[in-house]
């Protein structure tokens, strides 16, 4: 029987899970709940499913998201149905979930219940775990997006977004909600994205590269070819 090696990227979500693991761990030793925050798309995959596997006291975890598509939970491009999927599985499934979305049309309508929704959540988070897009974006901090500027600049834990590089109507966390966190993890993985970083890391403005927003603050890169 052969064992195949795991993939870099396989290691990196495992060697992820474990950090997040023990942060989660760590603040739960003194206080009753703690509080993650994930980003969707497709990089998370593997790390959901490695942290599902961890033995947490999960009935005190609680879990959120840093945007959201706005469609049904059902939808295949949910971020919901992918942290459900993959991550609220096994020993994980006692977690709290709470979803970015409610029945209104459109984010912009739905905003101000996710906005209260939130608050009653375990802050500071104990993690914010950050993807990135191509463009430098993160969460749903888009620099083609008209609603930029105001989730930099805003308060509020959340922004309703909509962007030409996108199909569907966004909510993501304010800026000033994604810091308010003990710690912060960057996952993305490929050749595109590190040289991204590269350039984020080269330069300033947020307008430009909205991850830059977020490399200020300690920020632990979790990257793989
Ligand atoms: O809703 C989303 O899509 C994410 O929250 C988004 O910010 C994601 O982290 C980046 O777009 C990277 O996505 P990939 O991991 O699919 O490249």
């Amino acid at each position: 029987m052969t064992n195949t090696m795991p993939t870099p990227r396989e290691q990196l979500a495992h060697q992820l899970a474990e950090a997040v693991a023990e942060a989660l761990r760590a603040d739960l030793a003194v206080q009753d709940k703690a509080l993650l925050v994930v980003s969707g798309g497709s990089t998370p995959v593997p790390f959901f499913d490695a942290l599902a596997a961890h033995d947490l006291p999960w009935g005190r975890i609680q879990v959120t998201l840093a945007d959201e598509r706005w469609v049904n939970e059902q939808a295949d491009d949910s971020n919901a149905r992918l942290v459900r999927e993959h991550l609220l599985q096994g020993p994980a499934t006692e977690a709290t979930f709470v979803p970015l979305t409610t029945a209104d049309a459109t984010p912009e309508q739905g905003a101000a219940e996710v906005g209260e929704r939130l608050e009653r959540l375990a802050w500071p988070a104990s993690v914010v775990i950050l993807g990135m897009g191509g463009d430098g974006h993160t969460a749903s901090l888009f620099p083609d997006s008209r609603e930029l500027d105001l989730a930099l600049a805003t308060d509020e834990p959340v922004v309703a977004v909509r962007t030409p590089s996108k199909p569907q109507p966004r909510i993501t966390l304010s800026a000033e909600r994604l810091h308010r966190a003990r710690r912060h993890f960057l996952h993305i993985s490929g050749e595109d994205k590190r040289a991204v970083l590269a350039r984020a890391l080269a330069g300033d403005g947020s307008r430009e590269l909205p991850i830059r927003a977020f490399l200020a603050c300690p920020l632990g890169i979790y990257w793989a070819p």
